[in-house]
């Protein structure tokens, strides 16, 4: 479970992003993060697996209290969290396969393991053909299902997409989603903060919308509100 109560969040050139947010997400739910631009959005994404951290509050993610943990306990936060964001952030330098051990690799996984994981996930997203290639050989939609199978390959109770449609065409969004609900039916909770107003009016689930740091609407089967 995701439970933030009472967090705000100042940057140091004072703008505050989140201005008393409190929030309860259970295990296993599928929940969009919608609000205009500049809303808050990323800040709210951003403080789950603590890229930033609260001004103010508490933030508890699978019973690790974050305002607590120490820099050196941030890798057993993440192993909790799998990430994926709009740009795929892949290692250029690294193939698909070495891309996604290396999630595994960071955390000290066993390395008698790491193959049978690795090819495991790279089968779940259709791409084990792929697994020589470098990220720079794929197209968008495939750097993003590379980018979703590291995201997943230790299993992570969470995942978290920061606008993870935001640089594929249509069809492509939909493949996508395909992939993030076919991970979300195997009881893995996923959060995606989105612009796209035909994938949540659609695939329709819970919608948080934020609007000036605040939630100003959360709803079990939402829409998309009017605002671009
Ligand atoms: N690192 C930062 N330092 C200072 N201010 C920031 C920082 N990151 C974001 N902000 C500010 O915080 C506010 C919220 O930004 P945030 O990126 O969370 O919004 P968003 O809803 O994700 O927007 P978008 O939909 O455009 O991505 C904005 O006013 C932004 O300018």
């Amino acid at each position: 479970m995701i439970e933030m109560k009472d967090v705000y969040k100042t940057y140091s050139n004072g703008v505050l992003a989140i201005n008393g947010i409190s929030i309860k997400i259970n295990q296993g739910e599928f929940v969009y993060i919608v609000g205009p631009s500049g809303a808050g959005k990323s800040t709210f994404i951003k403080l789950m697996y603590r890229e930033e951290k609260p001004t103010k509050g508490s933030i508890v993610i699978n019973g690790i209290q974050l305002e607590n943990l120490k820099e050196k306990e941030v890798p057993y936060l993440r192993r909790n969290i799998g990430v994926v964001f709009q740009d795929f952030k892949l290692l250029p330098k690294l193939t698909v396969y070495e891309n996604v051990a290396f999630a595994l690799e960071v955390i000290g996984e066993n390395p008698k393991n790491i193959k049978k994981k690795v090819l495991n996930v790279l089968d779940l997203v259709q791409l084990k053909h792929k697994a020589r290639s470098f990220p720079d050989e794929l197209s968008g939609g495939e750097q993003q299902r590379v980018s979703i199978a590291r995201s997943i390959v230790n299993n992570p109770p969470v995942i978290i997409a920061d606008e993870p449609t935001g640089n594929l065409d249509p069809e492509t969004s939909w493949e996508i989603m395909r992939l993030l609900e076919e991970i979300n039916n195997r009881g893995t909770t996923v959060l995606m903060a989105t612009h796209n107003k035909v994938i949540v009016n659609t695939i329709r689930k819970r919608v948080i919308t934020i609007e000036d740091g605040k939630i100003v609407r959360d709803e079990a089967r939402g829409e998309y509100g009017l605002y671009e």
